[in-house]
Formats: C-alpha cells, structure tokens, sequence
C-alpha cells in the first residue's frame, strides 16, 4: 500500500538561529536558516519576547520560498525547558504551553519552538509536536550527584542533535546505537558533550547555566566563589548576572559577538585577543571531552564533533590535536535535527507510534 503524503513544517530556534525546513514525509523540499545578530536579539528582554519577531521571521521565509501553508499536515517545533522526561514525540498540548511560556527549567530560545508550532498548527487544524526536547534526561544516578548537597547536576543539553548524529554514526558503521560509547560535542550557541552508553546519555554538561565548556553566548563553569561574591556585590540584579552567563557570556563576553565566522575573520587580520579566547574555547570542550572519556573508562567507540561551529576548520583541529590520542574523531558539521523533527512527527502521523502525552509520557 502506498504511503500517505504528508508534508511537515519542522521549527528549531537555537540561541543564533532560526532554522526551518518543509518535509514531504521524510523528504526534504525547504531549508533556511535564519542567523539572528548578538545585537538583533539585545532587543528582547525576555526569550518569550522573541515569539512574534521569530514567528513572523519563519512565515516571511516560507512565503518567499512560495511555500503554501495550508498544504501541511502537521507543524513540529524543537521542545525546550519542560520538566524532565523521556525521549521522543510529544502533542503539544496547554500543560506544555503553559511550562514552555513560564520557561519551567529555564529560559531557552528552544521554549519557543512548541509554542509557535501551536500557533502555526491551530490557525490550520492541524496537530503540533515536539520531539526530544533540551530537557530529555538519561543520566546515571552517580552523574546527578553534584558535589554540594543542595543542587543536583540537571540533563539540559542537545538531546535532539546528539541522538540523531549518534544514530547516523551508529548506522553508517553498521553497529547498534545502544551498543557503541560515544562521545557526542555538539558545539552551537551552547556546547553540551554527552556520554553514550548502552543507547543512554548518561553523562552531560548543563549547557544552558550549568557547567561545562564556555561557548558562543553562554559561560560555562564559572568559579563558584567569585560567582557568589558578584552575586551579593550590590552591582548586578539577578537578571543581569543571568544574563552575563547566557546570552552575554562566552564569546559574547569577550569578544562582543556570538558569531563564530566573525571571530574567525578577526584572527585572520591579527586579533590576538580574539584567537586567545576563540582557542579558549577550543582548549575547554577538549578538556570537557576528556574528563567524558574518564566516564567511559577509556573504552571509547568515537568522538563525534558536530554542531555550527564544527564548520570552522581550525576550531575543530584545535579541539582535535588535543582529544584525538582518546579515540577516532568524527565531524559532522551543522545538524540533523530538522531531519530528526520531520522523523518524530512522521512516525506518529503514520501510526508506527503514538504521540506522548505532557508530562507523564
Ligand atoms: N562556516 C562556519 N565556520 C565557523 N563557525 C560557523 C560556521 N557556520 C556557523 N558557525 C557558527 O556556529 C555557531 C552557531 O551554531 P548553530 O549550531 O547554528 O547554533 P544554534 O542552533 O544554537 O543557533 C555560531 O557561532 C556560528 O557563527
Ligand atoms: C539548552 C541546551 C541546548 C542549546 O544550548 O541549544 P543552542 O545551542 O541552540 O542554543
């Protein structure tokens, strides 16, 4: 029996992008990215505050492309800081709007991917998903332990990315995703490294205000006690010191902007400054994937690179030179997550698995 054509609108705001594609099935027919500026996005108070300027941004795109709306099937949108669950593909239904609105595990441009697929999908009647959301949480019980009783470490990473360039890896070597150890660095607005084991990610940096790597926007580990002192200096309200972290950090920070391309062209034209702390960055996701490798015992299938920033040549040789003795390093440049999006939504629109419901799954 032939199958159904059903043609899908796939959402994923990142924290510098908005990336849209159109799906017949699992085919791809549309592709854009839409790159937002550091100084674009100051404009924003909130994430929340972005919903009209992306939704608006996305119907542009689709309408320069000649692409008729009311075409589609279905709209999924990339999930964000929800309570944590398990994998997969979600209904967005109110319990999620309303988390995804309030930020429930945070403030992510991510949040607005299930919102505007809503919208988008309700004016339509068509449904709307989300698929392995920023919040996806597989960790080992000893990985949660934090080290200071009142704070346990949180799964916010790539999931959605990670999963699917692992699974690409784990096909194209002819293996089982759930029998490879990997370590999976995806290397966006934020850097997240994942320890794979047994079809788990049961190890991996906060990547949005938790720890790890600094990154385009956000800064990573930062020192606790200094941390603490800024904090209660009477300088900063609580909003500007979380803004100094995410959104504001990183390259941000430093350099003054979120855009890798650019640092490169600086260095280029002799910026020390900007290689200093563009090899900074490099010298800390080699030392995170590292300390990964610990988690593995050594025992690693490969290092998987991926992500936008994995498209700068030099940057991934600089995180290479450093890693490489640990295992064979894979670059996937970009990602595969508008792909990943049109796959969850396909399967439920086919009926090889059902929607989850929000939040029990
Ligand atoms: N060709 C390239 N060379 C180096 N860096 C790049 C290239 N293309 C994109 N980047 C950088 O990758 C980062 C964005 O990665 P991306 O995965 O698109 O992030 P997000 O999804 O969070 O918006 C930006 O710093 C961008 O400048
Ligand atoms: C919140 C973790 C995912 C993340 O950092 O995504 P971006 O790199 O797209 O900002």
């Amino acid at each position: 029996m032939q199958k159904q054509l059903n043609r899908i609108l796939v959402i994923n705001p990142g924290s510098t992008s908005t990336k849209i594609g159109v799906f017949d099935n699992d085919v791809q027919i549309l592709e854009k990215t839409i790159r937002h500026s550091t100084e674009e996005l100051a404009d924003f108070p909130a994430i929340i505050d972005q919903f009209q300027f992306r939704k608006q941004n996305i119907l542009e795109a689709l309408d320069e492309e000649g692409m008729n709306v009311s075409k589609l099937s279905a709209v999924c949108g990339r999930g964000g800081l929800l309570r944590p669950i398990e994998g997969g593909t979600y209904a967005v239904n109110e319990a999620m709007l309303e988390d995804l609105r309030e930020g429930y595990s945070g403030q992510h441009a991510s949040n607005l991917g299930g919102i505007i697929a809503h919208e988008i999908a309700e004016g339509l009647n068509i449904p709307a998903f989300i698929v392995d959301p920023v919040v996806v949480d597989e960790l080992s019980p000893i990985s949660r332990i934090s080290g200071f009783s009142l704070i346990e470490r949180k799964s916010i990473f790539h999931a959605l990315n990670q999963k699917a360039v692992a699974r690409r890896y784990a096909k194209e070597t002819g293996r089982a995703y759930k029998d490879l150890r990997l370590i999976v660095t995806h290397m966006g607005g934020g850097i997240t490294v994942g320890v794979h084991e047994d079809g788990k990610v049961v190890d991996v940096n906060n990547g949005l205000h938790g720890d790890g790597p600094f990154s385009p926007e956000r800064a990573g580990t930062v020192p606790a006690g200094d941390l603490v002192e800024l904090c209660f200096s009477g300088q900063y309200y609580r909003h500007e010191i979380m803004k100094k972290l995410v959104g504001q950090g990183g390259l941000v920070g430093y350099l003054g902007t979120n855009d890798a391309v650019t640092v490169e062209k600086r260095i280029q034209k002799g910026d020390k400054e900007a290689a200093l702390i563009y090899d900074a960055m490099a010298y800390q996701v080699a030392r995170e994937i590292g300390s990964a490798s610990a988690v593995l015992k050594g025992q690693v299938d490969a290092i998987i690179l991926t992500g936008g920033l994995a498209y700068g040549k030099d940057f991934v040789k600089a995180i290479s030179d450093r890693i490489s003795w640990i295992a064979d390093v894979v670059v996937h440049p970009g990602e595969n997550e508008l792909q990943a999006l049109a796959e969850g939504a396909s399967r439920v629109l086919d009926g090889e698995e059902q929607a989850r419901i929000y939040p029990n799954g």
